[in-house]
């Protein structure tokens, strides 16, 4: 199977629009850098966006929904049922995400991937089914090749519809059950870090649960030890949603299109696009970090700082929809504060503007 559009150049951050927006942020009535991650957050988008103004206005959101071979192995507090009953429920209005991009004035796309409980044709929904489910990676690959390139595509269709619309910001989230603990398994064998460093309550385990789920993360990477590179195990140990959101994250970065991580499982998917491309990483940025246990050593692993640290664990694209008003408020700072000389005010020199 040929890869290789996976690994074709990404667009390059503007180094020289970078340099003027981080002189600008100097110039601003401030401190310098006093207004902290908000400075960076605004340069890294005038880099991005290749502009003096940078924008968070038009907010893309796409939700990937999938089941999960793994559930069968009872790594959930929910039934898997709920994937399907929540992809309703976020196109009916009522879910979290809903009611973020509702707030935010943000397109909810939600994309329906697999679902055992499958809701059928619904306003709001594109229909990229792939099958019911992933398979159980305890037992063999979670993706044939073919379903890995589906799920991929998938999500790079969804940045194609973003960029169409005119979008400044790409967010991803997902909704599976069990896709924690596919998370999980995917990020210790993309870090070789054990399962019980990774695996975490996801919806709600208890400690006894969360040992099932790592012993069931221990026998799939026993069982994928041989997945060479990042491809691969993504295939073997992945879920359509992960895949999808790798094969948009990658899109993205390929079309320029700055992306706005959410939590735990959103983050293992970028490190794995990152991993599959390593020009991906500039474009991303981080939303917040999950309460899930893991989080913290895949965002160290791509050296991520997130804006938000509120306790989240929801997915859905939550955490990252959260930290749009913070990136909004970052543009309008670099946009609209005064700068010394139109102020009059001193700056640390002395000289009066
Ligand atoms: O985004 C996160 O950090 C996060 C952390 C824990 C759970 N979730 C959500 O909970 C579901 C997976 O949890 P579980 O326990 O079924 O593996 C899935 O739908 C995720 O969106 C999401
Ligand atoms: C109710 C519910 C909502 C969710 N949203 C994302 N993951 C979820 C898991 C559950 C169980």
């Amino acid at each position: 199977m040929n890869h290789q559009p996976l690994r074709a150049a990404c667009m390059q951050p503007d180094a020289a629009m970078e340099a003027v927006a981080r002189a600008h942020q100097t110039r601003l009535t401030k401190p310098p850098g006093s207004l902290g991650r908000l400075e960076d957050a605004a340069v890294q988008l005038a880099a991005l966006q290749r502009t003096a103004r940078p924008r968070a206005g038009r907010v893309w959101i796409s939700v990937f929904a999938a089941d999960h071979g793994v559930a069968d192995e009872g790594v959930s507090a929910f039934p898997q049922v709920v994937t399907g009953e929540m992809v309703r429920n976020f196109v009916a209005g009522g879910a979290a995400i809903s009611v973020l991009a509702r707030e935010l004035g943000a397109r909810l796309e939600v994309v329906n991937l697999g679902l055992v409980n499958d809701p059928g044709e619904l306003d709001g929904v594109r229909r990229a089914v792939i099958a019911a489910a992933s398979d159980n990676f305890c037992n063999g690959p979670a993706m044939t090749p073919a379903q890995l390139q589906a799920a991929l595509a998938a999500g790079a269709d969804s940045v194609a519809v973003a960029l169409a619309d005119g979008s400044d910001l790409f967010i991803g989230g997902e909704m599976g059950i069990a896709n924690t603990t596919t998370a999980t398994a995917l990020a210790c064998a993309l870090l070789g870090l054990p399962p019980e460093r990774l695996a975490g309550a996801g919806t709600g385990l208890d400690a006894a649960g969360i040992r099932h789920k790592a012993s069931v993360v221990a026998r799939a990477l026993q069982r994928h030890a041989g997945a060479g590179d990042a491809l691969e195990q993504l295939r073997c140990l992945g879920g359509f949603e992960i895949a999808a959101l790798a094969g948009a994250f990658i899109a993205a970065a390929q079309a320029g299109l700055p992306v706005l991580v959410d939590g735990y499982i959103t983050t293992v998917a970028a490190l794995a696009a990152v991993r599959i491309n390593p020009g991906v990483r500039p474009w991303l940025l981080f939303g917040h970090r999950s309460r899930e246990r893991g989080h913290d050593a895949v965002l160290a692993a791509l050296q991520a700082e997130p804006l938000l640290d509120l306790g989240m664990r929801l997915g859905e694209a939550s955490g990252a929809a959260g930290a749009v008003p913070l990136l909004r408020l970052a543009c309008a700072l670099h946009a609209t504060m005064a700068t010394f000389e139109q102020a009059g005010v001193s700056d640390a020199t002395g000289a009066r503007g």
